[in-house]
């Protein structure tokens, strides 16, 4: 197997939708998933370099493994649940430690997933949209997490690596709100994330090895029936 050039890890709670946000990315589709172990895989050309995605495991007895899959990580992904506050404080409180061992000029990418279960019509009707009422929402949700919390935790972790708001990408250009269930914003988060990747990975090439895992004698993940990643 060629070896990847650059590493993209995904880090978030259990149940947010990493698995499946890689799956309609790399496999144009939905489909059921079961709670990842461990972690697994995918590889991507992006031009002329390979990019390996990391999908990891929220499970709470896995988040050791965490720091290891972002060792010299190009970008780490961020990714919450819109209808859980929660899973957008796990972020910081339990996340944010593991990407430690990320490169030093590592991008990150914070995603809200699952804006298909709200609606915008949940909101509190407004003048400009009197015709809409949380009656005519169905099953939608109200939700939880507004863009300005993940963006307040976007300058957070800013401050935490000690990074300057002048040096890196502006907050309201990395943080993304998806679906991997309609694909809304997918292929927009992962392609907006492998163009930012390539300058780290041509700096990373020019400085000699990679610290990336070595794959070549990783065993893929068993894989389910559906083609999920257990
Ligand atoms: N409605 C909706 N459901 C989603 C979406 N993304 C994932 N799900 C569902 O949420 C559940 C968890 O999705 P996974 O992709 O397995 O979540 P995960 O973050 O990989 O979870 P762990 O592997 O346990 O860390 C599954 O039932 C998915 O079908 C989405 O965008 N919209
Ligand atoms: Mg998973």
């Amino acid at each position: 197997m060629k070896k990847p050039d650059g590493k993209v890890v995904l880090l978030g709670d259990m149940n947010v939708g990493k698995t499946s946000l890689l799956h309609r990315y790399m496999e144009r589709r939905f489909q059921d998933t079961v709670s990842t172990v461990g972690g697994a895989f995918y590889l991507k050309q992006w031009g002329p370099y390979n990019i390996s995605i990391w999908d990891t495991a929220g499970r709470e007895q896995f988040h050791g493994l965490g720091s290891m899959y972002c060792r010299g990580a190009a970008a780490v992904i961020l990714t919450y649940d819109v209808n859980s506050l929660q899973s957008l404080m796990e972020l910081e409180d339990k996340f944010l430690a593991l990407t430690d061992s990320a490169s030093a000029d590592c991008i990150f990418a914070i995603v809200g997933n699952k804006v298909d279960l709200t609606d915008d019509c949940a909101l509190p009707p407004d003048e400009n949209r009197p015709e809409k009422s949380v009656a005519s929402c169905g099953a939608k949700v109200r939700k939880q997490v507004r863009a300005e919390d993940a963006i307040a935790l976007y300058k957070k972790i800013l401050k935490y690596k000690m990074l300057d708001e002048k040096d890196v990408p502006a907050a309201e250009k990395m943080c993304f709100e998806t679906s991997a269930k309609t694909g809304y914003k997918v292929d927009y988060l992962f392609e907006t994330v492998f163009e930012m990747v390539v300058p780290i990975i041509v700096r990373q090439k020019a400085e000699g090895p990679p610290q990336t895992v070595d794959i070549t004698d990783y065993k893929p993940a068993k894989r389910t029936k559906s083609g999920c990643c257990a």
